[in-house]
C-alpha cells in the first residue's frame, strides 16, 4: 500500500509534564479520509500540529509524502494544507480576499491563483457571495471559506482539526458533503480530527481512537464494530451485591463495571438472551434501575476501548433504551 503518512513513535511532552501525544505509531493510506476520533483533550490537535510542523515533537520521527519530519519541514508547507479549529480567515476581507491573500502568502502566481481561487469558491457554494465580508457569514459558509483556504496550495494532504466545532447538526451534515466532494476530485488524503462519532462514522474510511496521548485502536468502522463481538447490555445496579449476583448469568460473554458504576454485559443475541436475563434478574432478586440494550455502534467502540463515554454530557439519548421504572 502506498502511505501518505507515516508516523514512528511520535510523543510530545509540554513542559517536561503534559505528555499529550504518547508514543503514536501510525500509517495513513493515500487517497484515504482518515478519522482521528477522540475526547476534547486527548491529543489529536498536538498530533495535527507536529505533522504540520506548526509543534516539534519531544521524540520520534513521522513522513508525509514521503518526506521527513524534522529535515524536509518547508517542503511538507508546501504540500500539505491545513484547516486549524479556530477561524484563521479574516472578517474585515471578503471570501475572494481572504483566498487572495493565502495565494500570495504561497507565492502563487496572479492569473493561476485567480482561476484556482473561482474554482475553490465555486466548489464550495461560496462564488456567489465572493465580495461580501466573511464577518458577514453563516458559521457553515465561514467553514467552508476555511476549507478553500486550506486547499489553495493544492495540498497532496488535507488536515481539518475539528472542521465541524460548534455548527449546528444541520450545517454539520452539509459541511460533510464538501468534504467528500474535495476528496473526490481533488484525490488527496484527509486526516480529520474529531469528537463527534457520527462524523467520523460517515467520512472515514478509517480512523484510529486516540485516547490521553495513545493510539487505543485503527481500522474501519465495521472492523471496529465488529471486533465487539456481541450486542452490549447496560444495568444500572444498586449495589455490589446486585453486580456479584449479575456476574454469575450464564449467557454473560464478559460483563465489567463501568467508571461510572453501570455493568456493561456482552451478549451473543440481545433477543434471545434478554427474555433469560429478565427471568434471572427476577430469580435473584436484583433489581436494577435501568436497562439498555445497544447493538455494536461506534460510540460503543469507544466506549468497549477507553471504558468512557466519548460525550459524558451527551447521555445516552441516543440508545434505545429500556427503562425499569423501579425507582
Ligand atoms: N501548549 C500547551 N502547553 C501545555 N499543555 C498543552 C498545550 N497544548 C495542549 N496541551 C495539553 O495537551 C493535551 C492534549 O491537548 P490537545 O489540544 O492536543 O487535545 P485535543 O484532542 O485536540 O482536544 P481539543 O479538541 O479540545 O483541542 C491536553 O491535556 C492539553 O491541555
Amino acid at each position: 500500500m502506498d502511505y501518505s503518512i507515516e508516523i514512528d513513535k511520535l510523543t510530545k511532552i509540554f513542559n517536561g509534564k503534559v505528555t499529550a501525544v504518547d508514543n503514536v505509531s501510525l500509517k495513513i493510506g493515500s487517497g484515504q479520509i482518515y478519522g482521528l476520533l477522540g475526547q476534547n483533550g486527548a491529543g489529536k490537535s498536538t498530533l495535527i500540529k507536529m505533522l504540520t510542523g506548526s509543534l516539534t515533537p519531544t521524540s520520534g520521527t513521522a513522513k508525509i509524502a514521503g518526506l521527513d519530519l524534522t529535515k524536509d519541514s518547508m517542503k511538507i508547507r508546501k504540500i500539505t494544507g491545513v484547516v486549524p479549529q479556530d477561524l484563521t480567515t479574516d472578517g474585515d476581507l471578503s471570501g475572494r480576499e481572504n483566498l487572495k491573500l493565502i495565494a500570495d502568502l504561497y507565492g502563487i502566481p496572479k492569473k493561476e491563483a485567480l482561476e484556482r481561487i473561482d474554482v475553490l469558491l465555486h466548489m464550495v457554494d461560496l462564488y456567489d457571495v465572493r465580495d461580501r465580508h466573511a464577518e458577514n457569514y453563516s458559521g457553515g459558509m465561514r467553514k467552508r471559506l476555511e476549507l478553500a483556504c486550506g486547499l489553495m496550495n493544492t495540498p497532496e494532504v488535507l488536515f481539518l482539526d475539528e472542521p465541524t466545532l460548534g455548527l449546528d447538526v444541520t450545517t454539520r451534515e452539509n459541511l460533510w458533503k464538501y468534504i467528500r466532494s474535495v476528496q473526490k476530485e481533488f484525490h488527496i488524503t484527509i486526516i480529520l480530527t474529531s469528537h463527534y462519532l457520527d462524523e467520523v462514522d460517515a467520512l472515514a474510511n478509517e480512523l484510529s481512537i486516540i485516547d490521553h496521548g495513545k493510539i487505543i485502536i485503527s481500522g474501519t468502522s465495521d472492523e471496529l464494530k465488529k471486533s465487539l463481538k456481541g450486542d452490549i447490555i447496560t444495568l444500572k445496579v444498586k449495589n455490589d451485591d446486585e453486580y456479584s449476583k449479575l456476574e454469575k448469568f450464564p449467557e454473560s460473554l464478559e460483563i465489567k463495571r463501568m467508571e461510572t458504576g453501570d455493568v456493561r454485559m456482552k451478549v451473543n443475541n440481545s433477543d434471545e438472551v434478554l427474555p433469560k436475563l429478565m427471568k434471572f434478574l427476577g430469580e435473584n432478586e436484583i433489581s436494577p434501575e435501568a436497562i439498555s440494550i445497544r447493538k455494536p455502534s461506534l460510540d460503543e467502540v469507544f466506549i468497549e476501548y477507553t471504558g468512557r463515554n466519548i460525550n459524558s454530557e451527551a447521555g445516552n439519548t441516543d440508545y434505545a433504551k429500556l427503562m425499569m421504572g423501579r425507582r
